[in-house]
């Protein structure tokens, strides 16, 4: 189809002169451009697809971006990027050097607030409604926020403060009914109940917002005129919204949690491109699988996840044991010290959560957990670099957050036979907190399913011998290692690889450093603070006298671009690491 009025909307100025009878044909067009490229470059789908309307209607109505307007976790807001200027580089979306998957400051004026992680838009936004106060500015601010990112403690904490304001804000609630994968909790059904007749809000009321809706979020003409309304108010609104995930394309519409972020699809169809079937299974289920085959024999066992049961395959156990498995929403706080709560109890807790989701629960770790020493377990999933979702999601400070925390154990295996069998190891049990990282995914071994076998933590498996140089690696990365010394003198090169980050054994390290001339340690974690932070803090403490070299995630934030090509940024692809080793060498 031709997209005969796209095509001249450079800004939402364009789109402001508009009649408002073009504004359907235009989300018809905006839907179509959107399935176009995401079918093809991929990406977050569904999201983007339901908030069509409510995206044109929003900077069709107010004056953005002298209005504020922040998109919650921003994997929505893809027809906001093609609205506001980023049409003609929307195919390079989330690729290396192009456009970036969420709304980021340095981007557009009309990216107000950098996001990512969820739940964030209305503390922004409240300060900048505060600060345009101070200003004697009385433009408007509107955040966009979904049923699942509305009910995380951080979006309560600003709205509690917020209805205590005389700010001019407006809360959209983009209802419908699912996150990534179902949404959990009380406040679903309470928001499901919740018609055009029932005139009353107690959820807006307490937290002293106007509440308007639910309407209809596909239904262009009637945004348009609530949103103008609004408009001409002042002080705090809350607008609900139902929309339908993937609204426009049937099987995203059929299949919501696929179709969230699908791959590559045929855009006439929405049937999915089919891949080459690899044989390797992904890391996630290596987890998802082992944990459920665990479960079943032993019953102390409880799976944790905040509101990614499917990214993290914990939806295996929680399928087959419900009633010990829990997807507790968008509450990473509130997981870890629900764990903690179970441990306390005698139970075993699995509680799973992306590296850079677990960031948000920090206190939680060291003060519910750490301190009292309880034996929970962490599996720290999509640990490493990520890929396309970029700087936000990158999984690799929890090494460098972690290892400052006393009673804290830190287990990195090498391959998915490793993960396997820690997971076996830590459920036969454990004195104190303990965190298993792995990346995102396939891992490299076909045959993962191996018989359960007790692993000893404590021992560092030598890869190969040399006299030169010690190689230290911690984790998956070790496969870059080994391909990186496969060709080189095999005599001068020794490869560790430490499946514990913590505690290190500092004899250990003393002995290596008093058998080579020099150490170089390799982590897919921050190169501050993290493992070889650590082995050169014990080598230098130890007084021994050899140069160690740390290699690991520099100290910046790496932009999206293929892991691959991650890797590479970093000097952690095979062929840097050999070069970098030849390097010290050649020093020596
Ligand atoms: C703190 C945090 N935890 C988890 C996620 C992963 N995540 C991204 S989108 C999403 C679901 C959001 O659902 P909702 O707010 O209802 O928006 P929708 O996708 O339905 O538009 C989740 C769990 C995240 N981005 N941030
Ligand atoms: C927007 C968001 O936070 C998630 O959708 C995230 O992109 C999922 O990452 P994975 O693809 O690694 O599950
Ligand atoms: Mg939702």
């Amino acid at each position: 189809m031709m997209s005969q009025i796209l095509s001249n909307i450079q800004s939402p100025k364009d789109l402001k002169k508009l009649q408002a009878s073009d504004l359907a044909v235009l989300a018809t067009e905006l839907r179509d451009f959107i399935i176009d490229i995401v079918s093809t470059k991929e990406g977050h789908l569904g999201a983007s697809l339901g908030v069509v309307e409510l995206t044109i209607a929003l900077h069709y109505v107010f004056d953005t971006p002298d209005d504020k307007l922040i998109w919650d976790v921003g994997h929505q807001a893809y027809g906001h990027k093609i609205l506001t200027g980023r049409k003609n580089t929307f195919s390079s979306n989330r690729q290396k050097g192009g456009i970036s998957g969420f709304p980021k400051r340095n981007e557009s004026v009309y990216d107000t607030f950098g996001v990512g992680h969820s739940s964030t838009s209305i503390s922004a936004l409240l300060g900048m409604a505060i600060a345009a106060q101070l200003q004697q500015n009385d433009r408007h601010h509107i955040a966009v926020i979904g049923d699942a990112s509305i009910v995380s403690g951080m979006a309560f904490e600003a709205l509690n403060h917020a209805g205590a304001t005389d700010v001019n804000m407006t809360i959209i609630l983009n209802d419908n009914s699912i996150g990534i994968d179902p949404s959990v909790g009380a406040l679903k059904e309470y928001f499901s109940r919740l018609n055009p007749d029932s005139q009353h809000n107690i959820f807006a009321d307490a937290f002293n917002f106007n509440y308007h809706g639910p309407i209809d979020g596909h239904d262009i003409d009637l945004l348009v005129e609530k949103l103008s309304q609004i408009r001409k108010q002042k002080g705090l609104h809350f607008l609900h919204v139902k929309t339908i995930k993937g609204k426009g394309l049937k099987s995203a519409e059929e299949n919501q949690i696929v179709y969230h972020a699908p791959g590559k699809f045929d855009k006439k169809t929405g049937v999915l491109t089919a891949t080459e079937k690899t044989g390797y299974t992904k890391y996630q289920d290596i987890f998802g699988l082992t944990l459920l085959e665990l479960a079943e024999k032993n019953d102390k066992i409880i799976g944790i996840t905040p509101a990614m049961p499917t990214g993290s395959s914990l939806k295996y156990m929680i399928e087959a044991i419900p009633e010990r498995a829990f997807d507790v929403g968008i509450a990473e706080q509130h997981a870890v010290t629900l764990s903690a709560g179970l441990a306390t109890d005698d139970l075993l807790p699995f509680c799973v959560i992306y590296s850079t989701f677990l960031q948000r629960a920090y206190d939680q770790i060291i003060h519910d957990v750490a301190l009292q020493n309880l034996p929970v377990i962490f599996c720290i999933d999509r640990a490493g670099l990520v890929g396309a979702d970029g700087a936000t999601h990158q999984g690799v400070f929890d090494i460098a957050y972690l290892n400052a925390i006393p009673n804290m154990q830190i287990l990195a295996p090498k391959d998915a036979c490793e993960l396997r069998n820690t997971l076996y190891t830590l459920q036969l049990g454990i004195q104190n907190p303990v965190t298993i990282r792995y990346p995102r995914g396939e891992s490299n071994i076909k045959d993962w399913k191996v018989p359960f076998r007790k692993i000893d933590f404590n021992h560092i498996e030598k890869c190969c011998s040399g006299t030169e140089i010690a190689v230290c690696c911690t984790g998956t990365l070790i496969e870059q290692v080994m391909k990186a010394v496969e060709n080189m003198e095999s005599d001068k090169i020794s490869v560790y690889h430490f499946i514990q980050i913590k505690p290190l054994d500092k004899d250990y390290i003393v002995n290596l450093a008093q058998h080579h001339k020099a150490i170089i340690t390799v982590e897919e974690g921050s190169i501050i603070g993290g493992f070889g932070s650590r082995i050169s803090q014990l080598s230098a403490s130890e007084g021994t006298n050899i140069p160690v070299y740390n290699l690991g995630i520099p100290d910046s934030f790496i932009e999206h671009a293929t892991t691959d090509e991650q890797l590479k940024m970093c000097g952690l692809d095979a062929d840097s690491l050999k070069n970098y080793f030849q390097k010290i060498l050649n020093r020596l």
